[in-house]
């Protein structure tokens, strides 16, 4: 295949096209289906939180899944303009500024947190994977606030020396937990998903 030399990466690939014939607004859509097909993480009438949600196409792909009866809340720093269904809706919001009180009174218990959130990368992969961490950290750290008992987490982390750390914070809140590559996933990305399974009843006495 091509390569675009302004760029330094593949030219538009068959899930770009794919996606744009699917009138999804990017290929990353393909990494969620390939998510749910393996894990089952959605379900119709589900509550969803989808941290990092530009350009949209997490969400509209969460929202087909929950249905009408569901509801698909999506958080980015930049502000969504996709059409989506009526049971979308999305905040542009910074995550580590977010007042998450008042986030939890609007959404109330939630039954999936997703968070494809990704940093601008610097082309270091060493303080990409560390700011990677960082967001890791604050979904996770959100998503254990808002999630119902026996909720799911599923969040994008590229592989770095805090990976195992993060996997073993996942590990500790939730019954079961899974780290997965989608084959969708550029070849040469460093991102991986870590998906947690059913989050614990809280274990702080007296909290
Ligand atoms: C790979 S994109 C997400 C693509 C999206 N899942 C989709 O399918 O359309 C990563 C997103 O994370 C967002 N992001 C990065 N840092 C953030 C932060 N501190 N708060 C909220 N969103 C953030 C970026 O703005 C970017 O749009």
């Amino acid at each position: 295949m091509k390569r675009d030399p302004t760029k330094g990466r593949k030219t538009p690939d068959h899930y770009a096209r794919k996606a744009k014939t699917e009138h999804y607004p990017a290929r990353s859509v393909y990494k969620l289906q390939e998510i749910q097909k393996k894990h089952n993480v959605l379900k119709p009438g589900n509550a969803v939180l989808d941290l990092g949600c530009f350009p949209g196409s997490w969400m509209m792909f969460a929202a087909e899944t929950v249905g009408r009866g569901g509801k698909v809340t999506g958080i980015d720093l930049k502000k969504v303009a996709t059409h989506m269904p009526a049971q979308a809706t999305s905040l542009q919001e910074d995550i580590y500024e977010i007042d998450r009180e008042a986030l939890a009174g609007t959404l109330g218990p939630l039954d999936v947190v997703l968070s494809d959130m990704a940093p601008d990368t610097m082309g270091n992969k060493f303080t990409d994977a560390a700011r990677s961490f960082h967001l890791a950290a604050a979904a996770l750290d959100l998503a254990l606030f808002l999630l119902k008992p026996g909720g799911h987490f599923v969040c994008k982390v590229f592989q770095g020396e805090d990976f195992q750390n993060f996997v073993n914070m996942v590990k500790a809140e939730f019954e079961r937990h899974k780290v997965f590559k989608p084959e969708t996933c550029r070849k040469d990305s460093k991102e991986t998903y870590v998906i947690g399974f059913s989050k614990k009843e809280s274990t702080h006495v007296g909290s």
